[in-house]
């Protein structure tokens, strides 16, 4: 599902927060979300999953105009992983995975067969198989943020939209998430604060400073160190590490 951001503004408080941002985000492509902190990421990424209504612009999935569609039709079309997403504490992992299933279930009816395995196939794809019945409460931060990532892929959405989803992983789970984001054939919006890994695992970057777009391309492209100077506030050196990838060394 291609997803066609265009003139969009969203205002609060009184200011306006993102400022008439357009962009392109080519089906199946893998695309980040970087800037500072307050910078319009997750507003921005709220507008893009229906979550919040643009004062000025369109959010278009496939061509067609979001404004207005009820929560489970975009639901059926993207699924949207919070940065910090909290959940009825009285919940097992299992049964916060199955809420993915919502947006496709008859209200009154119990999960189904091909529910069920969808379900147990996004359980293990994070590693979530043996905590399955573990109540929400008991789980660490780590474990918390893989259940709602499984919830999301529960949901087998044409697009996953993802607010920091590796804050609260390890190493090793952020690899493996960020390595599943690249690989998958879903359109994949995802805000990044790590530079490195945002431009070893997505196709295109979109740079956001003061909630206006200040760069969309290709990392290489969008990440110099002129940029990362004005808009972080950082010196970098860049270069290219043994294995091709962009390496980022800050001053
Ligand atoms: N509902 C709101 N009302 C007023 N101001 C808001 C509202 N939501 C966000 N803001 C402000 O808009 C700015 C952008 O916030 P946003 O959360 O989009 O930034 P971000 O780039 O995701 O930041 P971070 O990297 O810290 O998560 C911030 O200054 C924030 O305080």
């Amino acid at each position: 599902m291609r997803i066609s951001i265009e003139g969009l503004d969203w205002a609060a408080g009184g200011r306006t927060i993102v400022r008439d941002v357009t962009a392109e985000i080519p089906a199946g492509a893998t695309v980040g979300l970087i800037g500072p902190n307050g910078s319009g990421k997750s507003s921005l990424l709220r507008c893009v999953a229906g979550l919040r209504t643009p004062s000025r612009g369109t959010v278009r999935y496939d061509g067609d105009d979001i404004r207005g569609w009820s929560a489970r039709r975009v639901a059926r079309q993207a699924a949207f992983v919070e940065q910090t997403a909290d959940t009825h504490s009285e919940l097992r992992i299992a049964d916060i995975v199955a809420l993915g299933r919502t947006p496709f279930r008859d209200r009154w009816r119990g999960l189904g067969g091909t529910d069920r395995a969808v379900i147990d196939a996004a359980l293990a794809r994070m590693e979530l198989t043996d905590l399955a019945d573990r109540q929400w409460r008991t789980l660490s931060g780590g474990e918390r943020q893989r259940a709602h990532i499984a919830r999301a892929l529960a949901q087998q959405p044409w697009a996953l939209l993802l607010d920091e989803p590796t804050n609260h992983l390890d190493v090793r789970h952020q690899l493996d998430l960020l390595r599943l984001l690249a690989d998958t054939d879903q359109t994949v919006l995802v805000v990044l604060h790590d530079l490195p890994l945002a431009a070893r695992f997505c196709d295109r970057l979109l740079m956001l400073h003061h909630g206006s777009l200040v760069a969309a391309g290709p990392p290489e492209q969008v990440l110099t160190a002129d940029r990362i100077r004005d808009v972080f506030e950082v010196d970098a050196e860049l270069g290219r590490d043994s294995t091709g990838s962009l390496s980022l060394t800050y001053r």
